[in-house]
């Protein structure tokens, strides 16, 4: 497996409006992007971009969320992931199976529209991490 980019730092919040406002007039953010649902991933989301990398700000849209634990544990959110490109998720997830590395699920679309998956924190020393197969150009 070829580790990639960081594509995103995904931050869950109990509301995408109220750190909207945070990174755009505490940070100076000025690329804000239009907040949308992905209700088969159980969260609304706003990409804010930076020069390297985006911030994905992450709302559960209901209490079924997988982000509704973490925001009950964390009422004011906070820091949930972090998300490598990797080339083939495929054989990512094959590597990490071999080496013991439970992968969260099957493979899905993400909120780039690529496949994606999770590795169980507890296998990533604490970190919940994300792995997304690398957009092809021009996506
Ligand atoms: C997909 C759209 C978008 C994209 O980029 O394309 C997204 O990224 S959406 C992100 C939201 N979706 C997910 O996070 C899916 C994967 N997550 C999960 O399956 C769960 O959140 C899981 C399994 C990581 C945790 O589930 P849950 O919170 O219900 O379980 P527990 O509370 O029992 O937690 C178990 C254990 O893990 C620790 N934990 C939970 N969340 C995190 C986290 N974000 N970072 C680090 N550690 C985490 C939790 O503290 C528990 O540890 P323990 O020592 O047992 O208390
Ligand atoms: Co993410």
């Amino acid at each position: 497996m070829n580790l990639g980019r960081l594509n995103h730092i995904g931050i869950a919040t109990p509301s995408i409006e109220t750190s909207i406002a945070l990174y755009r007039d505490l940070l100076g953010a000025t690329r804000v992007h239009a907040p949308f649902d992905l209700p088969a991933q159980g969260v609304r989301v706003c990409f804010i971009d930076t020069p390297n990398t985006q911030i994905e700000l992450i709302e559960p849209l209901s209490d079924e969320s997988p982000i509704a634990g973490f925001i009950a544990k964390n009422p004011a959110g906070g820091q949930h992931h972090i998300c490598f490109e990797v080339p083939d998720i495929h054989v990512a997830i094959a590597e990490l199976g071999a080496k013991g590395a439970r992968v969260l699920g099957e493979p899905r679309i993400g909120a780039h529209g690529t496949l994606i998956v999770f590795v169980h924190p507890k296998d990533m020393g604490g970190t919940l991490v994300e792995l997304m197969e690398t957009p092809r150009e021009g996506h």
